[in-house]
């Protein structure tokens, strides 16, 4: 597990657009590379706002969007359509915008969709997705995704695996059904850790002194049970991008100067 790397940049909005071309640079080199991309996008106002952020790029068309494969990492097991939900989020910063094809964006399934209301059978169906789309070249039941984006959330919990409750400890299934999570909604699907470390980069995303606490801890060495964006890491890279208000309680060892 090679360590994290940090780039820090001014604000929140320059966080989102510096990332915005960070995603995109990637992904056109992964289609030049091996002919189409595999992104896992994250809820929550940091995850979108990258997605706006990229909407908005001018750069935003050299990406191939019909050889782009789009995944979730964690979704509120809400109905179709509703606005809480994380594709439904997406859809609308980003996804309505772009010629993607259909068959290359895995919503995670809904609590009105094919498994009713039981998100433990939704998770074991993505998970079945999921390992549809793996290869031979693959690490496990997931494909090799070139990014895996997680928010941060203030206390640190990524996707939906939240502190101490029985998903952030899982070690077998790539997919879990989440119940009493202590961010609304309560009930969730979200990939464990390890469908998370089958990423070649995973990039964790936060901005906003909210989320100072949760970078110091998260990056001080703390175990991923009960801080479990310490646990998230990709095979290749791991990157935590970050504005200064997020960054205002790292050790300063550990905190680069600030992008322009
Ligand atoms: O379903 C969700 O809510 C997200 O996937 C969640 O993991 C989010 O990324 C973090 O809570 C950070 O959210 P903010 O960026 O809004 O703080």
């Amino acid at each position: 597990m090679s360590a994290p790397q940090l780039v820090v940049h001014r604000d929140k909005e320059l966080m989102a657009q510096a990332a915005a071309a960070r995603l995109i640079t990637k992904i056109v080199d992964a289609q030049a590379a091996r002919g189409s991309a595999s992104v896992v996008l994250t809820g929550g106002r940091n995850g979108n706002g990258l997605l706006a952020a990229l909407a908005a790029s001018p750069a935003r068309d050299a990406i191939d969007w019909s050889r782009l494969d789009l995944w979730w990492g964690d979704e509120r097991f809400l109905p179709e359509g509703d606005p809480e939900r994380n594709v439904t989020q997406a859809r609308e910063a980003l996804l309505d915008k772009v010629e993607l094809d259909p068959s290359r964006v895995h919503a995670m399934p809904a609590s009105d969709g094919p498994y009713g209301d039981d998100a433990d059978s939704a998770a074991a169906g993505y998970a079945a997705e999921l390992a549809a789309a793996a290869g031979p070249e693959d690490h496990g039941p997931v494909p090799t995704f070139d990014v895996l984006m997680l928010g941060v959330g203030p206390d640190t919990h990524v996707a939906s695996l939240f502190p101490e409750l029985p998903a952030v400890r899982e070690t077998e299934r790539t997919v879990v059904g989440v119940h009493g999570a202590p961010k609304p909604p309560p009930t969730r699907v979200s990939l464990t850790l390890p469908a998370i470390r089958a990423a070649r980069e995973v990039w964790l995303l936060a901005a906003g002194e909210d989320k100072a606490e949760a970078a110091e801890i998260a990056l001080s060495g703390a175990g991923e049970i009960q801080a479990p964006a310490a646990g998230a890491y990709g095979r290749s890279r791991t990157l935590w991008l970050l504005d200064a208000a997020a960054a205002s309680k790292l050790p300063r060892a550990l905190y680069p100067p600030a992008s322009a």
